[in-house]
């Protein structure tokens, strides 16, 4: 029985931390070693980052873009441990950050953990690059709850990089972002990001592809938080150990760039599980 993987989770108080713990703790896999809040703050079960770090092989951090690049800066200048990164909003500065911080050790980075959402993806590049754009237009729509920080969602954005790969544009010449007043008819080939934020809506994501006449809709519905906590697990089993790069949730299902190296993960991940869902849809 090999020994388990030891975890630290920052942002432990948040409702993606908690979650963490929960899924982390009752998997024989890994081993809960730390829980760190913001850096220095310590008691109720929690620890500041530097003693997390000190102990863990893996650190899963769903926080903030600020917190997390700094997370990610730190861990590299120390050499490790690796990293899950679940944070989204993040600017330009702060991903050069991590790509950097990504040269010296190895950090998994997705705007969705769930395996259902980066299935979607696959679906929406492919429609998009079957439908012409002169016709079909393109319209993606995420809802979240109320407490939600960013928009659009992290995956909002990674559905319009996938419909922008499909049609063979740059999603930064083409992403509409926002709409209000007399913005004048819609331009060709544009990617429209349309945003609710109310309740407690885990996340819904839709990509619409709108002709004369007919319209394709491909959607996902997040029922609750657990899936992406199991997600980023599989995330952590696949990082352990493996080389310095940025890797994402393609990688850890053995579809993406890395698909080579993430075959092994798979067959790790396929060990018993209480996230056998994720292996039984790999
Ligand atoms: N990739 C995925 O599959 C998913 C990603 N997410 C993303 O994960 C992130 C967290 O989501 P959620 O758990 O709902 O959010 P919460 O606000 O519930 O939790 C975030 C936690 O991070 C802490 N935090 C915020 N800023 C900093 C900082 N600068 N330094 C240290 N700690 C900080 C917060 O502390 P405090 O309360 O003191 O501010 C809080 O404990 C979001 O970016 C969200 O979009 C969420 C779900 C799934
Ligand atoms: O903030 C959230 O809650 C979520 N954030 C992620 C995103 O921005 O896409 C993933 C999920 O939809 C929940």
């Amino acid at each position: 029985m090999p020994q388990p993987i030891k975890i630290a989770i920052a942002g432990a108080l948040g409702r993606m931390g908690r979650q963490m713990a929960e899924v982390v703790e009752a998997d024989s896999r890994l081993a809960l070693v730390a829980r760190f809040h913001r850096s220095d703050a310590s008691g109720a079960g929690l620890v500041g980052r530097d003693e997390a770090l000190a102990v863990a092989d893996v650190v899963i951090d769903f926080t903030a873009p600020a917190a997390s690049a700094s997370l990610a800066r730190v861990c590299a200048e120390r050499g490790g441990p690796a990293l899950v990164i679940g944070s989204t909003g993040f600017d330009a500065a702060e991903l050069a950050v991590i790509a950097d911080a990504s040269k010296v050790v190895p950090i998994v980075r997705s705007g969705s953990f769930s395996l259902g959402l980066n299935m979607l993806i696959g679906l929406v590049e492919q429609a998009a690059r079957a439908l012409d754009p002169e016709d079909w237009d393109i319209e993606i729509f995420e809802a979240h709850h109320r407490h939600k920080v960013d928009a659009p969602s992290g995956t909002a954005l990674m559905l319009g990089e996938a419909a922008a790969k499909g049609c063979g544009v740059d999603i930064d010449v083409v992403a509409v972002r926002s709409r209000d007043g007399m913005i004048g008819a819609r331009r060709p080939g544009d990617i429209g990001f349309a945003v609710i934020r109310g309740g407690s809506i885990v996340g819904d994501h839709s990509v619409s592809f709108c002709a004369e006449g007919e319209t394709v809709t491909l959607s996902h519905s997040a029922g609750d938080r657990g899936m992406f906590a199991h997600g980023a697990v599989a995330a952590a089993l696949f990082v352990m150990g493996r080389s310095p790069g940025e890797y994402d949730m393609l990688d850890v299902l053995g579809l993406g760039k890395h698909e080579q190296l993430a075959s092994s993960a798979v067959e790790r991940t396929a060990q018993p599980a209480n996230n056998s869902l994720l292996i039984r849809k790999v």
